[in-house]
């Protein structure tokens, strides 16, 4: 990804993408303090607009807050620094990468007296977990890794370090021939998908793990609240076990990434049909008018670029 061209924002000024470097004794690099946003940027009926920027941006400060890092820009800067990009690169649709990391002053386990920066990248990504999937509905794996303790990372900061959790459990699943992991936290019960919030629905009510789960609390996932509201539906956020997916009627994953992505298998267990279920398909429906600018009744979440 080093190697393109465009231009990425960096601590104030949009550079050449290839200049877009940090030294190998960075802080970040090597102790994992620091966070990150996944964004998108619709082409919508009404031109290119970023969804839910203000929503990600105050996930962003919180983060850094969480991690006792102090961004050293404003939200409106930050804001303005997402939209620059995606008109710098001249994209009309993409996915915007913010991410804050600790400088490299001085190593050893605390970071007091570096300095704090910030980027910004945009480039064009289509369907995180595949086209096919979108309409089919992906094979998911229940991960032999545990999501972490709500006290051994901080799981409402979206943090590099938490990630490696992420990558080892998608990696375990993808090789073993699956599109992605679940996680369980630390009592056993559902948390999240590597990438993802999840959904079930059964006999018509729509469930999802409690934030006590450790999963992160998705801008996806509160749009699908919205959704459900709009359709008449109930969600209920409870404790939700391994069996309790594998006999519901639908599942889905939600991200910025992965938008609404139906999940067909568990384990090699069909879900309900085993392909997209109706429910599902209504709320990705809503969800790609939503974010296409179709549904006046949300143009208060696209920030125009
Ligand atoms: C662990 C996790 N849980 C839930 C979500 C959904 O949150 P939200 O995007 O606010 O609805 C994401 C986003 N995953 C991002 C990273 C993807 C990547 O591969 O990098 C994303 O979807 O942008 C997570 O990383």
């Amino acid at each position: 990804m080093a190697d393109r061209d465009g231009k990425i924002w960096m601590d104030g000024q949009l550079i050449d993408w290839r200049d877009a470097k940090i030294h190998v004794l960075t802080h970040t690099l090597h102790y994992g303090c620091g966070a990150f946003e996944g964004v998108r940027a619709y082409n919508t009926v009404n031109g290119t607009a970023i969804f839910r920027l203000e929503e990600h941006t105050e996930r962003l400060f919180n983060s850094a807050k969480i991690l006792r890092m102090k961004i050293p820009f404003t939200k409106d800067e930050v804001n303005e620094a997402q939209k620059a990009v995606v008109r710098a690169n001249k994209l009309e649709s993409c996915y915007l990468r913010p991410l804050t990391w600790i400088g490299s002053q001085k190593l050893g386990v605390s970071p007091k007296g570096n300095t704090v920066h910030l980027m910004v990248a945009a480039w064009a990504w289509g369907a995180y977990l595949g086209e096919e999937g979108m309409k089919r509905g992906i094979r998911v794996k229940t991960s032999s890794y545990t999501r972490h303790h709500v006290n051994i990372t901080m799981t409402q900061a979206k943090a590099v370090s938490n990630y490696t959790n992420s990558i080892l459990a998608n990696m375990e699943a993808t090789d073993e021939g699956y599109d992605e992991a679940l996680l369980l936290d630390t009592a056993g019960f559902v948390s999240e998908g590597a990438g993802e919030n999840l959904f079930v629905i059964k006999n018509g009510v729509i469930y999802t793990p409690d934030l006590s789960a450790g999963a992160l609390n998705g801008i996806t996932r509160n749009t699908v609240f919205h959704i459900a509201k709009d359709l008449g539906l109930e969600i209920i956020q409870k404790r939700i076990t391994r069996d309790e997916v594998y006999i519901a009627d639908e599942a889905f994953f939600t991200g910025t990434a992965a938008e609404v992505t139906p999940i067909r298998e568990l384990d090699r267990i069909e879900i309900g049909s085993g392909s997209r279920g109706p429910i599902t398909e209504k709320i990705q429906t809503a969800f790609f008018d939503i974010v296409n600018g179709r549904n006046p009744k949300y143009a208060h979440w696209l920030s125009k670029v």
